[in-house]
């Protein structure tokens, strides 16, 4: 059992993966292109989870079914524990219909740090959330911020885990949507890539303008 519980005239139900991904097209969040992604893998296959999530209305609907498949999981949670950037908006609507507070973590020099004097505390079971899973590695580092920090990181819940299921977190995860897109090592670009120019979507390794 959950010890939080979702806000009152919450509406929650199941979606369909046909909704799910009708919702992700029509807010743009779908793209194709040659990106390359926060592990350096390459792909043509982008989910720019910010497209959707700037609808807050697209957001609770999304989380709230989410929250009901971690729910049906009968992990209990004590909070939500997230990394920065794409992890904010998700964590918070997810603590929102989960009814825990929602903490995040930055990158500071490369590395998740709790900052603006969050705390998780001893022993708190916490719902690591993500926006999207590819490698694992993002989770599996911020999952190692938030145990030394105390926490005792029980599961996590993604929008998305482009692994097709073959990503390794170490805790149980719950995804609103799996999909098997392709990832490619920069020495290993197939044709259709090699002649696009890439493009980085995410912050990691980002520059100060
Ligand atoms: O499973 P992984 O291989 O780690 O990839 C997924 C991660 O990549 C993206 O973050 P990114 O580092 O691009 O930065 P952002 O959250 O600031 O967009 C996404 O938000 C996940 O955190
Ligand atoms: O692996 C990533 O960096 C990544 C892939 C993706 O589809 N969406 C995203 O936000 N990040
Ligand atoms: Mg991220």
């Amino acid at each position: 059992m959950l010890s939080g519980h979702p806000p009152e005239n919450e509406q929650t139900r199941p979606m369909s993966r046909d909704e799910i991904l009708a919702i992700l097209k029509d807010s743009g969040a779908l793209r194709t292109g040659h990106f390359i992604l926060t592990s350096g893998l390459h792909s043509d296959t982008y989910v720019q989870c910010a497209q959707v999530l700037q609808y807050p209305w697209r957001a609770e609907t999304l989380c709230a079914a989410l929250a009901e498949k971690v729910r049906a999981q009968a992990t209990e949670i004590d909070m939500v524990v997230s990394p920065a950037m794409g992890g904010v908006i998700v964590g918070y609507e997810m603590g929102r219909q989960l009814g825990v507070p929602a903490v995040f973590f930055e990158r500071v020099d490369g590395v998740f740090t709790l900052r603006r004097d969050f705390t998780i505390p001893a022993g708190a079971r916490c719902l690591m959330v993500e926006d999207v899973v590819t490698t694992g590695l993002s989770s599996r580092e911020c999952m190692a911020a938030a145990r030394a920090e105390g926490g005792d990181v029980a599961a996590e819940a993604c929008l998305v885990d482009r692994s097709g299921g073959r990503a390794e977190l170490g805790v149980p995860l719950v995804s609103l949507l799996e999909l098997d897109a392709p990832a490619y090592d920069p020495d290993a670009l197939p044709p259709h890539l090699r002649d696009i120019p890439a493009v980085k979507p995410g912050s990691r390794k980002l520059g100060a303008a």
